[in-house]
């Protein structure tokens, strides 16, 4: 079932170390078929090395499993929060990257210095609040979702102008239209989080990118009036 799907989500996973995203199984990506209302996503606790496109499960936007032996990705209810919430999402990766990481325990917005963040990312990188105590023992992975969900919409956040988040004491979940573009902005997004460390190391009272050079190089890049590259690119 979903064979497509299967093999890119499959490829997303194992794109993960290559890139230096995941320790051991520290993360893990899904991606949707939007007209099925299907997703496919890693199983838990599987490492890398052994994943093969067999082991992905299926699961409806309820987190029953239609197709697959194994346990889906504990962190399913939290994808499919964000599937449900914002519908032109078509992969969604969870990892541990340190540098993003320490942003979040830092309980901090990734700030957006300069260009390379500007590229990607239209503006900071929101860190979304810890859970509360019935919010951890409740229902912990779909909060975790339903709070990014909140931190979006009370910030008026486009979360197609923004494609992550960062979770305080947690880590990144970070978006885009495929699994494919998915992992390529949460590569960004541990490169930009790292650079703005640098940054506050260097000066820690570095000034945010000003708007004229989030508008020029977001827009030049994404929306109706891009021209950065051949048309194609993430
Ligand atoms: O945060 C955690 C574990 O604390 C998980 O995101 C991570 O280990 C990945 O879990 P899964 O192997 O996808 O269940």
């Amino acid at each position: 079932m979903l064979d497509e799907l299967r093999q890119a989500v499959w490829a997303a996973n194992v794109e993960l170390p290559r890139r230096g995203l995941v320790t051991y199984t520290w993360g893990n990506v899904s991606g949707i078929n939007r007209d099925r209302g299907l997703v496919v996503i890693k199983p838990s606790g599987v490492e890398y090395e052994s994943l093969t496109p067999e082991d992905l499960v299926v699961v409806d936007l309820d987190g029953n499993t239609v197709e697959g032996s194994l346990n889906p990705s504990s962190d399913t209810a939290t994808h499919l929060a964000l599937y449900r919430a914002f519908p032109h999402l078509g992969g969604v990766v969870h990892t541990h990257s340190p540098n993003a990481v320490a942003w979040a325990q830092a309980e901090e917005d990734i700030p957006c210095y300069g260009t390379t963040h500007a590229d990607y990312f239209y503006g900071p990188i929101p860190c979304a609040r810890r859970l509360t105590r019935a919010e951890i023992d409740g229902d912990y992975e779909g909060n975790t979702g339903r709070v990014i969900v909140e931190t979006f919409q009370s910030r008026s956040i486009d979360p197609d102008y923004i494609p992550g988040v960062i979770c305080a004491g947690h880590g990144p979940f970070v978006w885009g239209r495929s699994p494919a573009q998915a992992v390529y902005h949460s590569v960004v997004l541990e490169e930009v989080a790292r650079m703005a460390i640098l940054t506050r190391q260097v000066c820690p009272a570095a000034h945010a990118a000003p708007q004229a050079m989030l508008d020029k190089h977001f827009l030049r890049k994404h929306g109706p009036n891009a021209y950065y590259g051949q048309k194609q690119h993430a």
